[in-house]
């Protein structure tokens, strides 16, 4: 399952509540949370486009071998590129998984206002450069599995919109 949306539009916040479902329904769990990624698996690694592409390509490789084994991996990097996305879930389908995109459809004017890390405002002084959605692209998914909009869904909605469409890519 991979979560792509802007800085601060509620993936890790709704990836986990996903996760708690998940692991009350029985299955086996993993959250590769964005900036855990980055801390580890990641390190060292900045934001311009190559970088990023290989953070995302990084991510996915290790979510289809959780995958492979029967797990259910959870991602939620801004992922910002359509093409990273599709390699995404061309490696889930190769190990015979089921991929399920979910676009954390936040507007930017609410990702911002809320800027719970300051980053927008930094960004917008010219002091943070390539920026998501201020100084560096996000290109909006046309292949979502499932759309969520935390400026309008409150987290257990979401969740539950996940959840559900998950079970139809399982059936
Ligand atoms: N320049 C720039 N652009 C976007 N984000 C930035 C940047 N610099 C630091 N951060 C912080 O890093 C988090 C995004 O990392 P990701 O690994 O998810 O990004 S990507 O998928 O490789 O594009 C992102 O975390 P979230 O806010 O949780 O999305 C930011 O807190
Ligand atoms: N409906 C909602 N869904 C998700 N997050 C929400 C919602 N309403 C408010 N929030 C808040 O918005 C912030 C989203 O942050 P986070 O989940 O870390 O986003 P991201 O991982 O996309 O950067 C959190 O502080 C969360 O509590």
């Amino acid at each position: 399952m991979l979560f792509t949306g802007l800085s601060g539009a509620g993936k890790s916040t709704i990836a986990r509540a996903v996760a708690a479902r998940l692991l009350e329904q029985g299955d086996l769990v993993s959250v590769l949370d964005g900036d855990e990624v980055r801390q580890v698996l990641s390190a060292g690694l900045g934001f311009d486009a190559e970088d990023r592409a290989r953070n995302v390509a990084r991510i996915a490789w290790v979510a289809a071998e959780i995958a492979r084994v029967g797990g259910t991996a959870i991602a939620a990097p801004i992922a910002p590129f359509a093409a990273g996305r599709a390699q995404a879930r061309r490696r889930a389908e190769a190990a015979g998984a089921r991929f399920l995109l979910v676009h954390v459809a936040t507007p930017l004017a609410v990702c911002e206002a809320r800027d719970r890390k300051g980053l927008y405002a930094a960004a917008r002084e010219g002091r943070l450069p390539d920026f998501t959605g201020v100084s560096s692209p996000y290109e909006a998914p046309l292949d979502a599995d499932v759309t969520v909009d935390a400026a309008v869904a409150a987290v257990d909605e979401a969740a539950d919109a996940v959840v559900a469409a998950l079970a139809a890519v399982r059936r």
